[in-house]
């Protein structure tokens, strides 16, 4: 499966402890991240992450271009709620898009881990039958 890992600064932390815990799972599948969570992240873990640009430089319009294809399949986000973003737009139609392709995403560690169980217990493999012949691919 293709995972998608964004974080915003204030909980860069919590996604680095999560994919540590999870580690495991995480490094059966191919890891997509923005740039500077994807840095934090491969520097802790070791995992191989690609890369796009930084957030605010268009790193969540680049996964969300990769959503559009309906090439990912797990996206998780962790938010910070509490303070304002100048890309704002850009996370909101990330969250769009990933409903329009029904791609599972948690904006949050509780439902992180609901997904990441449920991944290794193959309950996202509907998944893989749901890719696109190309144009429509909802
Ligand atoms: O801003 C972000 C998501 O909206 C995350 O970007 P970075 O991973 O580059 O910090």
């Amino acid at each position: 499966m293709n995972i998608a890992l964004i974080a915003h600064d204030q909980k860069k932390d919590d996604l680095i402890e999560f994919v540590i815990a999870y580690q495991p799972i995480f490094k059966e599948h191919s890891l997509y991240a923005t740039g500077t969570t994807g840095k934090r992240v491969s520097e802790a873990t070791g995992l191989d992450v690609h890369r796009f640009q930084s957030g605010p430089l268009g790193g969540d319009q680049q996964i969300g271009a990769m959503v559009a294809q309906n090439l990912l399949d797990l996206i998780i986000f962790f938010r910070d709620p509490l303070t304002a973003q100048p890309h704002e737009p850009d996370v909101s139609a990330l969250l769009r898009l990933s409903d329009v392709y029904k791609v599972p995403l948690a904006t949050n560690m509780g439902t992180a881990e609901v997904l990441l169980r449920g991944l290794s217990e193959n309950h996202l493999d509907w998944r893989l039958g749901n890719k696109p012949g190309g144009g429509d691919g909802r």
